[in-house]
């Protein structure tokens, strides 16, 4: 805790002054002391959603399972999909967004991916095989970010495409992304999912060679298969745009990996108990590499999660503080995103067991 403190009451680092003239640090301090209180005891440090407008969740919900029945992604589980409320998910995690077209445009993205990792990566009963998801996720990849060749090899590739319901799902919902989002956003969106599927491949090398990694080697993966690639949608869905310069600023990166990583170990929270014994997750390499209960898993899970929120709202005080007001909306919403985010893995159909 004592570093903790100390990160947010010292000086922002001299590079971040320049890039981010503004407040004196006697307004960081007022903006950052009320925020650093513990969390009681083994409970999650993290904030409850700030909307739940369940009426809009379902008209998301409505289209999003139109779309995915004309493209024929989950074929023959479209009820199942419904009863994950992915739609809801947006509306929860973008609580000052109130146009259905846009939460629907971040709903595909975010259900484009999930099927990825469902048919590709995850379910074996779904068809995913260890053995080929890199070349499938490679082959994915030239959908996201298209590939170029000769008109013959186009046309054989195209074919290829168009048979693959998850391809077409990436293409359509990308399409619609781009209604909304600048180039720059476009491009982010694509390297988050070259990041995204790098993970993936290094979690299929573990189901190959049957391998548990260690602790740190699973925090890596789950750093680069964190909720970042539904996140670097916030400013997009919201209407303005957070700039390249800020926006890859190493220590607005920082901090908002950080929450992405933190966002994403609730998701194991919740998932582990109704995923396979062979499936990765935060809890279950603990005890397999720590030799730890599944409640001692559980609750150092929390601890870590609790960790890494509190080094984010260090970090978002200072930024905060220091920063644009572009940037202070961009740390507000993520705030808020992460809200939305626990309250839908409390609530969701996908993680309760049957
Ligand atoms: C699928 C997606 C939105 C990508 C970003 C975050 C991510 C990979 C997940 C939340 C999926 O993780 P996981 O495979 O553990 O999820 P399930 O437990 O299978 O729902």
């Amino acid at each position: 805790m004592s570093t903790l403190l100390s990160d947010v009451r010292g000086a922002p680092p001299g590079e971040l002054r320049k890039l981010l003239p503004g407040f004196g640090m006697s307004a960081m301090r007022a903006f950052a002391g009320p925020l650093i209180l513990p969390s009681a005891d083994g409970q999650l440090f993290c904030p409850d959603a700030l909307r739940d407008d369940p009426a809009l969740g379902d008209l998301v919900d409505d289209q999003l399972i139109a779309w995915a029945g004309r493209i024929g992604i989950y074929p023959g589980r479209l009820d199942k999909l419904r009863s994950y409320g992915f739609g809801r998910y947006m509306m929860l995690a973008h609580p000052a967004v109130s146009d259905p077209d846009r939460l629907l445009a971040a709903t595909k993205c975010l259900v484009a991916e999930w099927a990825a990792d469902d048919y590709y990566v995850d379910e074996v009963e779904l068809g995913a095989e260890p053995a080929v998801v890199g070349s499938r996720l490679a082959r994915l990849m030239s959908v996201v970010d298209p590939a170029r060749m000769v008109p013959r090899y186009t046309a054989d590739m195209d074919r290829y495409h168009r048979l693959q319901p998850i391809s077409e799902a990436f293409r359509t919902a990308m399409e619609h992304l781009a209604v909304y989002a600048s180039t720059t956003q476009m491009g982010r969106f694509q390297h988050q999912m070259a990041i995204l599927f790098l993970a993936w491949t290094q979690e299929a090398d573990w189901h190959v060679n049957k391998r548990t990694p260690p602790v740190w080697e699973y925090l890596v993966q789950r750093h680069l298969n964190s909720y970042l690639p539904p996140m670097i949608l916030i400013d997009v869905l919201a209407g303005y745009e957070l700039p390249a310069h800020e926006f890859y600023h190493p220590e607005v990166r920082r901090a908002f990996t950080t929450a992405g990583n933190a966002a994403v170990l609730v998701n194991d929270l919740h998932s582990g108990p109704s995923e396979s014994d062979t499936d990765f997750n935060l809890p279950r390499v603990l005890a397999l590499r720590e030799d730890l209960s599944r409640d001692e898993a559980m609750a150092r899970t929390v601890e870590i999660h609790n960790e890494l929120m509190h080094t984010f709202v260090g970090l978002a005080a200072q930024l905060s503080a220091a920063g644009s007001p572009n940037l202070r909306r961009f740390l507000a919403d993520t705030w808020a995103w992460l809200g939305g985010s626990r309250r839908w893995h409390a609530t969701t159909g996908r993680y309760q067991r049957s």
